[in-house]
């Protein structure tokens, strides 16, 4: 019963019983020996509050302005590939979750619903695009111009995946796309379907076949040449990255080592953030995502420096337990977390969150 759901746990528990292994594993897994996985979720409980009191907290607004535009939460929906895997409203349901709590939604380009389907489903919504650049550079743009004409607002560019991680569950369960799905952005041709004939995961196949390992800087400055879309970089990790980030004059930067799916053993991303803040130093939006399972740690990393967060998982969890539904009681559950703990750290709105607020328990003396 949805009713006692009261955590992004439940779901994720929901979900973990109910959906074929085949995707459940897709889902849930990380790369090589899952260190970052875990950690991802446990670095947030190594930071603590310094909460300020006696501040009337009584009127609290949560909304915030990114890329120019208002929405309610600070709190967004990451690309995740093959949602209807979870429902089978997959992406729609998803998209129109995130419509009805004012957020950003971002499409995969590795999607079960095409751009035009979802753009249909809500116009209302903020949607983003996340690209893949194709050894073929005109897929890409394709992609691109269909992105534009349907009103997706920014490109997320994963910078993250010029190949793809090694992922031992999905190699093992030669993870394919189940049958009656397949990628709606590429229609009938060879794209929309996985080789059933190679070896291991069926999705690293693909990608070794069709995505552009040479990926580099210059790419960036292509997909700049041909949009008039803001972009944003997903995957940075380090200073080094966020600079020349800077330099190549994007318009944001979205910190996030992929759900820990790419490189096992990389920071987990809400300690890789402050880095990477400090190296932009306002000169571009900085987003986190990776491990946020509570509305604690959208104020953390919050305070950290993040203009917004992203969740991925928890939103497949409540997609699977009731499609648009579910995923809307997520984040409504993450919103009412995240709202207690702005008050309850003596804040009425984003502006109020300051960096002394958080300190990292093993600096707890250099603030
Ligand atoms: C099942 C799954 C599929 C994903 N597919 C994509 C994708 O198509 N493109 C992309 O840039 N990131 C993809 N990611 C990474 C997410 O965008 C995001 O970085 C990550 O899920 C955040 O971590 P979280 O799941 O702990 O919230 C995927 C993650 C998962 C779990
Ligand atoms: C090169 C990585 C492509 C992976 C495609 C989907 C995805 O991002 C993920 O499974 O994670």
């Amino acid at each position: 019963m949805a009713e006692n759901f009261v955590c992004v746990q439940d779901y994720e528990k929901y979900a973990l019983s109910a959906l074929p292994k085949n995707a459940l594993d897709y889902y849930r897994s990380g790369a090589g020996a899952q260190t970052t996985l875990a950690d991802n979720e446990k670095a947030f409980s190594r930071y603590k509050f310094r909460p300020r009191f006696l501040r009337d907290v009584s009127k609290r607004d949560l909304s915030t302005i990114i890329q120019g535009e208002k929405i309610s939460i600070p709190i967004g929906i990451s690309p995740t590939a093959m949602q209807r895997m979870a429902h089978p409203d997959g992406e729609i349901a998803n998209v129109k979750a995130a419509e009805a709590m004012g957020t950003i939604y971002t499409l995969s380009t590795l999607s079960t619903s095409s751009i035009e389907e979802v753009a249909e489903a809500a116009p209302n919504c903020i949607k983003w695009f996340q690209l893949y650049i194709f050894r073929d550079r005109n897929v890409t743009r394709n992609l691109v111009m269909r992105a534009e004409k349907a009103g997706f607002k920014a490109l997320v560019l994963t910078i993250d995946s010029p190949l793809f991680g090694i992922r031992l569950l999905d190699v093992r369960n030669q993870f394919t796309l189940p049958p009656h799905l397949s990628l709606r952005n590429f229609g009938n041709i060879a794209h929309s379907k996985f080789d059933d004939s190679a070896d291991g995961s069926k999705l690293t196949a693909y990608v070794n076949s069709l995505f552009d390992d040479t990926l580099n800087w210059d790419d960036v400055k292509w997909l700049k040449s041909i949009t008039t879309l803001p972009i944003i970089l997903k995957g940075i990790l380090t200073a080094e990255d966020a600079y020349l980030a800077v330099d190549s004059q994007v318009s944001g930067i979205l910190v996030s080592n992929h759900g820990a799916r790419q490189l096992d053993g990389t920071l987990a991303s809400i300690d890789a953030l402050e880095e990477i803040v400090n190296a932009v130093n306002g000169k571009l939006e900085v987003y986190l995502d990776g491990g946020i399972r509570d509305g604690t740690d959208v104020f953390k990393a919050l305070a950290l420096g993040a203009k917004m967060v992203f969740i991925g998982r928890p939103a497949l969890w409540g997609l699977t337990h009731n499609g648009k539904e579910g995923v809307k009681k997520v984040l409504n559950i993450i919103k009412n977390e995240f709202d207690k703990a702005l008050a309850l750290c003596g804040c009425c709105n984003v502006g109020d969150i300051k960096r002394d607020m958080v300190v990292h328990q093993s600096n707890n003396s250099k603030l």
